[in-house]
């Protein structure tokens, strides 16, 4: 397995009526299960933003095994869809006229190089079937339950075969049954197929199973680094 790096280093500023805000983080990661850790408002999702591209520091560097995705003095500000990395948001944000098997054959269409049809198929089938969603496949984002509509925004965050998977408090909206269900599945998941994954959460469960590192996030700044 080759070797999983990451390179952080952001700033930005906001200002919001009186109160201002400023995230200012330095972290190397080498560890493929990392946590964060904090408070409301602390910046997790700041993070996490910045690093899929969907929001620019005012300065910095982001480099994933040392390719250079965002680097202000250079000029370096890679898209989110040239990133390769998948972020799974609070509140799925699946594709509501899509069907199940759509949305995570659309994910596909920019995760392989020119993939056959068959190929398509065959890889979109592999993975609901992996998220317990085949016979779900037919059905709109409307028709399915909390946990079923994570199940396939985790299918479709996978599917891309992203080098890094973002996870923003991914089992919030679940029951307790649930969320113990999913953890498992994606700690399994994560095992065999090794993709480095960073999650901020405020569950001490999620940390117990993937803190591998745990960064505490205070006030837009890292407080602490903890290793298992
Ligand atoms: N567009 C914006 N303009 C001004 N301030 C903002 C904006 N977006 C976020 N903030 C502020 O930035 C800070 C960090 O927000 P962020 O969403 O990263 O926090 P968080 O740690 O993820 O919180 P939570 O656990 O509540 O989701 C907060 O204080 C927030 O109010």
């Amino acid at each position: 397995m080759s070797p999983f790096q990451l390179d952080v280093s952001l700033r930005k500023k906001l200002q919001r009526q009186l109160h201002g805000f400023t995230l200012d983080v330095d972290f190397t990661l080498q560890s493929r299960r990392v946590v964060i850790q904090g408070s409301s408002g602390a910046g997790k999702s700041m993070i996490l933003r910045a690093l899929a591209g969907l929001a620019t520091p005012d300065s910095g560097r982001v480099a994933i095994n040392h390719e250079l995705i965002y680097d202000s003095a250079s000029g370096v500000n890679k898209t989110p869809q040239e990133r390769h990395i998948s972020y799974l948001f609070q509140d799925y944000a699946l594709f509501p006229h899509l069907t199940v098997r759509q949305n995570v054959a659309f994910s596909m269409s920019r995760g392989l190089l020119n993939p056959s049809r068959n190929a398509w198929r065959e890889e979109t089938d592999e993975w609901l079937d992996k998220m317990h969603m085949t016979p779900y496949a037919s059905r709109y984002p409307e028709q399915l339950s909390g946990g079923q509509k994570q199940r396939v925004a985790l299918a479709r965050a996978l599917a891309s075969r992203p080098r890094l998977l973002l996870l923003d408090e991914p089992f919030s909206a679940l029951d307790t049954n649930l969320r113990k269900h999913l953890r498992q599945e994606i700690d399994q998941l994560q095992s065999q197929l090794q993709f480095p994954l960073i999650l901020v959460t405020h569950d001490p469960m999620d940390v117990e199973a993937f803190g591998d590192l745990v960064l505490h996030v205070h006030n837009g700044r890292i407080h602490e680094q903890e290793a298992a």
